[in-house]
């Protein structure tokens, strides 16, 4: 077996994947057929070229923010936002994903209020759940550059729909350009939610805020997205590192984004390497399969090729990541034993 064919077949874990950045080509081109034949009126005008973030595009982190509302003209109505789901969970199935956790914004739009908007995904992942192997979790997404009353009325209806359907939506986090907005408007909410039993994911680092790196960390959220700026050689300080060393949080790389986004120069500077030097959990995810063109097998290839890793090591990554999904413990064993079966047929 070949390394990509290795990579498919590994079953993988996917933890940062924000549902309106996975969005494939061919997924939009369906929506944008059915927004066509129902009759609404199209404002999606889909230039590939503007969704797409590319190796070598000219855009950097903050144009990339953008591109989103591309993707969001095509999930404004319930059926739309089915579709999305669950086309997207069944790329992450076909990727040999055997666990995914998708994340996203819950929004009002001119045909759905934000509760329709979570009540359909949490429906659409039902459906996935039963006809599909792959398992999907809903983590609810704070959007930073929203108001902060925003942000109140979306971590209600995470605490109401974890309530009510504890076995899909298991979490609350928060991203958004991460320029805009402050960590602590936000930190009333994300107490809210943990006392409420939600587990955490705070996007932490993706641009140099040290200060801000700090009091995420000492938030002890369950784990945090990037990380990039909290190694001193990547732009953080000795205090945010040897924090980080200390608690060891689990940290949601995301290869592809951050070199495509130019947070990161190339691959082989990537802060993967500190971090798993020193141990700390490394989970491989996508962020935005879509917008930055790729998958959960092809991030594996990458990382295998760029670090060096052996087949047991890249799948050894798999089977750890399986520690820190927010399922419970019986969906956290089934994984661990199916991971652990492939690595000692192909490892
Ligand atoms: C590239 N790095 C990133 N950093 C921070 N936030 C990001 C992001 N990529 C995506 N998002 C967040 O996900 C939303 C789109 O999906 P949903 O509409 O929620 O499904 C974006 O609007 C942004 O808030
Ligand atoms: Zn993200």
């Amino acid at each position: 077996m070949d390394m990509h064919t290795f990579c498919r077949k590994l079953p993988k874990i996917e933890l940062h994947a924000h549902l309106n950045g996975s969005l494939s080509k061919s997924t939009m081109l369906h929506l944008k057929r059915y927004f066509a034949d129902s009759g609404f009126e199209d404002k999606s005008n889909i230039f590939f070229d503007e969704f797409q973030i590319g190796a070598g595009d000219s855009r950097n982190l903050s144009d990339c923010f953008q591109v989103f509302s591309i993707a969001h003209s095509l999930t404004s109505t319930p059926e739309a936002l089915e579709m999305a789901t669950q086309m997207t969970l069944e790329e992450f199935n076909d990727d040999g994903c055997c666990y995914v956790e998708l994340r996203s914004t819950p929004r009002d739009t001119p045909y759905m209020t934000k509760h329709q908007y979570i009540d359909t995904i949490v429906k659409s992942m039902q459906k996935i759940n039963a006809r599909l192997s792959i398992i999907s979790r809903f983590v609810v997404s704070v959007n930073r550059s929203h108001h902060v009353s925003e942000a109140e009325a979306i971590t209600n209806l995470a605490i109401e729909y974890n309530k009510k359907y504890p076995d899909i939506v298991v979490g609350l986090e928060l991203s958004g350009e991460p320029t805009i907005g402050r960590f602590e408007d936000f930190v009333p909410s994300f107490v809210r939610a943990k006392e409420c039993g939600l587990k955490i994911s705070l996007h932490c680092g993706e641009i140099c805020n040290s200060e801000e790196v700090i009091s995420m960390l000492n938030f002890k959220p369950d784990r945090i997205g990037h990380g990039t700026c909290i190694h001193p050689s990547h732009g953080g300080t000795e205090d945010t590192w040897a924090t980080l060393c200390k608690i060891k949080t689990p940290v949601e790389i995301c290869l592809t984004s951050n070199v495509n986004t130019k947070s990161t120069p190339k691959y082989a500077s990537h802060h993967f390497k500190e971090f798993y030097n020193a141990e700390i959990p490394v989970l491989i995810c996508t962020d935005d399969k879509g917008v930055f063109e790729t998958s959960l097998s092809q991030e594996y290839g990458i990382c295998a090729e760029t670090f060096d890793l052996d087949r047991t090591k890249l799948a050894r990554l798999a089977l750890n990541a399986c520690q820190h999904i927010f399922a419970e413990d019986n969906v956290k064993r089934k994984l661990m034993t199916q991971i652990l079966n492939f690595i000692d047929h192909h490892c």
